[in-house]
């Protein structure tokens, strides 16, 4: 008999999650709270029902009409109050669905319309995220939560923003990225940032092959010289797939060089880099052992959480505690924390809490 996976357990089991955007995982009731205070109009004040807005008008099959919904967040993230309160309820939304470590990611020159400056926006946040972190250790759901700062891909800004992360260091921020529409600006219009960051041996991903393809995860590998791939799906586009799949040379540097894919299911079905979760090419990604790990991206645009991704992949794909270990631990191993910060966390709470459900009593 082939046990089934609840839900309640995968909530229960230590996850692992770098892929999430801060400005993409407010509580609804709170976006009505913060818009009425900011003055900013909404498409609705009812939280559930805005809740649905932001899926359905996420759900549009483009990248450019998903990014279009952030003006609602972004809008009422304007004052070092509000970014510090969503900040804090990230860390503890995250550790009551049992994420254990997360990189969760901002752009800080969005939220420059009200007087903040760059540095007093990261303050803010970094502040939420340890007020949210100690709340979450005193309610017995401990989280390590670090910062990755963004730079918009079509601003130009990424070399200050890149200065801004490594200012910030040893204080909280752990990483650097690039978001935004990827069809016509390519990362290599950051390269100076990039290189700026591999001179300062800090770590750095980079959102691409998601709405557009191969070359974009060319240029952020072999260009700037990205240490993981936001997103990456179409790194399938140089697969030919078959009984015995071919890869081409991009794909196999990637897989060769283990370079991590942050998959991000329910996110990549709306923006259309892959029809269903089903046809998703995270199935073909693990069965070649690429070092796939899955995420959430943005909460609210798709209705979600690092549980809900995981019951999706066990509902689609069948898969056991095993696979959700693997998957775990990949992301863990590819964290931008010191090498034995992650082994700690693998080792001392990831691996006896997945041990006990592989090896006890009603296991799979
Ligand atoms: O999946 C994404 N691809 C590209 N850009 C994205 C994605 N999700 C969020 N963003 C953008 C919109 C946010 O305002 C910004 C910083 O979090 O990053
Ligand atoms: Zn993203």
């Amino acid at each position: 008999m082939v046990a089934t996976i609840r839900y309640e357990d995968i909530v229960q089991v230590p996850k692992a999650l770098l892929h999430d955007h801060l400005d993409g995982g407010l509580r609804p009731a709170t976006v009505v709270e913060l818009a009425a205070e900011a003055e900013h109009e909404l498409p609705t004040t009812d939280p559930e029902a805005l809740g649905r807005w932001f899926v359905d008008a996420a759900n549009s099959g483009s990248l450019e009409r998903y990014l279009e919904t952030f003006a609602h967040t972004v809008g009422v993230m304007q004052t070092a109050s509000s970014l510090r309160r969503v900040a804090r309820e990230c860390a503890l939304d995250l550790a009551g669905d049992g994420v254990v470590y997360a990189e969760v990611r901002f752009a800080p020159e969005l939220h420059l319309e009200r007087g903040l400056n760059l540095d007093e926006v990261v303050a803010a946040v970094i502040a939420g995220f340890d007020e949210g972190s100690a709340l979450a250790a005193a309610a017995g759901t401990p989280i390590r939560v670090g910062a990755l700062l963004t730079a918009m891909r079509h601003a130009a800004r990424s070399q200050e923003i890149a200065e801004l992360a490594v200012r910030y260091r040893d204080t909280g921020v752990v990483g650097f990225d690039i978001a935004g529409a990827e069809a016509g600006f390519p990362p290599t219009r950051h390269l100076d940032a990039f290189e700026y960051l591999q001179r300062e041996n800090f770590h750095f991903t980079i959102h691409a092959g998601e709405a557009f393809g191969l070359p974009s995860i060319w240029q952020a590998i072999q260009w700037c010289g990205a240490d993981r791939l936001g997103h990456g799906v179409r790194i399938v586009d140089d697969i030919t797939p078959g009984p015995e799949p071919v890869l081409g040379r991009l794909a196999a540097y990637v897989r060769d060089k283990r370079i991590p894919l942050e998959l991000c299911p329910s996110s990549n079905v709306q923006t259309g880099a892959t029809p269903s979760i089903a046809e998703h090419p995270i199935g073909l990604l693990r069965d070649l052992r690429f070092r796939v790990t899955v995420n959430t991206d943005n909460r609210l645009m798709s209705g979600t959480s690092m549980s809900r991704e995981m019951a999706l992949l066990v509902d689609t794909f069948g898969y056991g505690w095993r696979e959700l270990q693997w998957l775990t631990i990949n992301a863990m191993k590819s964290a931008f924390i010191p090498f034995d910060q992650r082994l700690q966390i693998i080792d001392e709470v990831i691996k006896p809490a997945y041990g006990r459900l592989l090896t006890g009593p009603g296991r799979p």
